[in-house]
């Protein structure tokens, strides 16, 4: 199998995840040694797979491999609980796990996040309130997203206010410590711990372990002592208390819902608020899309314009509509997409594209060399929201879709858009069976029996979010950002393993679209020096209401 030449530390030094940019020496990888090739990680050896066949191959429909958690899926273990290993992000597909992901289900259905829905207005509403307050100042963009993501969650999951928004306004409205403040308590500070810290020393920084588990451990002594749940409460933490072992008739353990509310929270927050993020990021870095989302905007009578000051509020009926702006966030997942892949562990000797896998090789299905690959995409390196307007823009033609869970190589058309393209007419007419033969090329929730549970609530979040944000807020990054490359060279991987998220942060100038008179290029916990511009300088170039 082909691969990269390795030390004698095989290639360990390309996967310090204290490195910025390793993820694209993945996808560079990919380009030159294919679909699958092999890497070594001192003595762990790994395949790592971006070619969509057998990406399907391996999670698409089978459950026969397990998720490898001698590596990667520990990080998670240790988060969530001291002893309890077992949790639905990490478990083996048994019987527990079957319990747990069927019993939660309805928690993420359309009818339950309906009702969730005017929360996920309510925070951003928030979060948008403390902005204002801001008056321009730069303040970080991922972190305002992760608070409105830890409260969205808190809220319409656990029916819990954890007061992260109200946190962020009073950071900005200098009645609490900045984030990264010593001593601080506040939600704002675990969401900046979270995100910043504990991703930077994930192993090592073992005080902040022990804060987010007790934080935890503290939403389930509350929720239980709410009281038994009632037959109808759909939210995460009620469907888990309900749920019970069909064996036995008994209730999850303390341990076990614990560790289940962690991993909600870990697989939920960072991951929905840097969608939230980097959509923001790329839209208003490409001011011709930027232009077409605000007409968007504009045309659903969401945009603060001169004309009308006082918009309507988004509505859930609004979600499915705003198509330009949703191509967009796909569009952004695309490149940046949150989680950049899923490992699984052969656990025997198989056979994969034609090579013989052995038995304890790590096996790393790299979403984000899937859809940067120039094999699948067209101009993958490029931001074109209008590819998603072809209808079967996710699948790849292959010369035989039948074949996608037999692990034989994938035949892609060099030009995949313009082919999709072609098919258009043939796509309509499929059936939801025909497409169970299809093969994806976007999959940024992973396919398959572990596919993300949570992906349906992450998309009425960011769904909301954007469209909010961009209605009423024109957004400038921070000089000291160094433009659109300055923020893409600094991509890292965050405090999961495989998100992708800027180094340095994405410190930006928030503008309510009519309020502001003058930006303020200082970011107050780091005394930098104050610009002010009034914003009449700033319409040129930048993105304005198109009326
Ligand atoms: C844009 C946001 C999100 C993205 C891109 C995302 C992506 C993913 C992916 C790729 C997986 C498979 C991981 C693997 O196989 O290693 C996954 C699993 C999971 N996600 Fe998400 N996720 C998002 C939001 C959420 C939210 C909001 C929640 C919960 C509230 C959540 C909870 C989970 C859980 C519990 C699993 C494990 C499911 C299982 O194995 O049965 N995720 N997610």
């Amino acid at each position: 199998m082909p691969g990269p030449p390795g030390g004698l530390m095989g290639h360990l030094k390309h996967f310090n995840t204290l490195a910025v940019g390793h993820h694209k020496t993945v996808c560079q990888w990919a380009r030159v040694y294919g679909g699958v090739f092999r890497v070594r990680l001192t003595n762990v050896n790994m395949v790592i797979v971006s070619d969509p066949l057998l990406v399907h191959s391996i999670i698409g429909r089978s459950t026969e491999l397990e998720k490898s958690t001698s590596v990667f899926y520990d990080q998670f273990n240790v988060l969530a609980h001291e002893e309890e290993k077992s949790n639905l992000f990490t478990s083996k597909t048994d019987d527990w796990w079957r319990l747990i992901r069927k019993g939660l289900s309805p928690a993420f259905s359309a009818n339950n996040l309906r009702k969730g829905f005017p929360e996920v207005q309510a925070v951003t509403n928030h979060v948008m309130s403390a902005m204002r307050k801001a008056r321009g100042a730069p303040l970080p963009l991922e972190k305002a997203a992760l608070c409105v993501t830890l409260d969205v969650i808190g809220r319409v999951g656990f029916q819990k206010d954890f007061g992260a928004t109200a946190s962020f306004e009073a950071v900005i409205e200098g009645k609490a410590p900045p984030p990264s403040g010593a001593g601080s308590s506040s939600w704002m500070d675990w969401a900046n711990r979270v995100s910043e810290e504990l991703g930077l020393k994930l192993n090592a920084s073992g005080v902040a372990h022990s804060d987010f588990r007790m934080r935890m451990r503290a939403l389930l002594e509350e929720v239980k002592a709410r009281g038994d749940p009632k037959a109808d409460d759909q939210s995460i933490a009620g469907l888990l208390l309900k749920l019970r072992d069909p064996k036995t008739g008994k209730k999850l353990s303390d341990d076990r819902l614990a560790a289940e509310f962690a991993v909600v929270y870990q697989g939920g927050t960072e991951t929905t608020s840097l969608t939230t993020t980097w959509a923001i990021f790329m839209i208003t870095q490409h001011p011709e899309v930027e232009r077409k989302v605000l007409a968007e905007l504009d045309a659903h009578g969401l945009l603060v314009t001169p004309a009308r000051p006082n918009p309507r509020s988004l509505e859930w009926d609004d979600l499915g509509k705003l198509t330009y702006t949703n191509n967009c966030i796909k569009e952004s997942m695309r490149m940046l997409p949150a989680l950049t892949g899923t490992n699984r562990m052969a656990d025997q000797d198989i056979m994969l594209g034609g090579y013989l896998i052995p038995r304890n090789t790590m096996i790393w299905c790299n979403l984000n060399a899937l859809f940067s690959s120039p094999d699948v995409w067209h101009e993958p390196d490029k931001y074109i929201p209008e590819r998603w307007e072809t209808s079967g823009a996710e699948y790849v033609q292959t010369t035989d879709g039948k074949a996608a869970t037999t692990g034989v190589s994938v035949q892609v058309n060099a030009t995949g858009d313009v082919h999709a393209a072609s098919e258009a007419a043939e796509l309509l007419q499929d059936t939801e069976k025909e497409n169970e033969h299809r093969v994806k090329r976007f999959i940024p929730f992973s396919i398959g029996p572990r596919d993300c549970i949570g992906q349906n609530l992450a998309r009425v979040n960011y769904q909301t979010t954007v469209p909010m944000l961009l209605s009423q807020f024109s957004f400038k990054l921070a000089e000291e950002m160094g433009g659109y490359q300055g923020i893409r060279d600094a991509e890292t991987i965050g405090v999961m393993p495989f998100t992708v998220r800027p180094a340095h942060g994405l410190k930006r100038l928030w503008l309510p679209r009519l309020e502001c008179t003058g930006m303020l290029a200082l970011r107050p916990a780091k005394g930098f020096q104050m610009h002010c511009t009034p914003r009449s300088q700033l319409a040129e170039g930048q993105a304005v209401a198109p009326s």
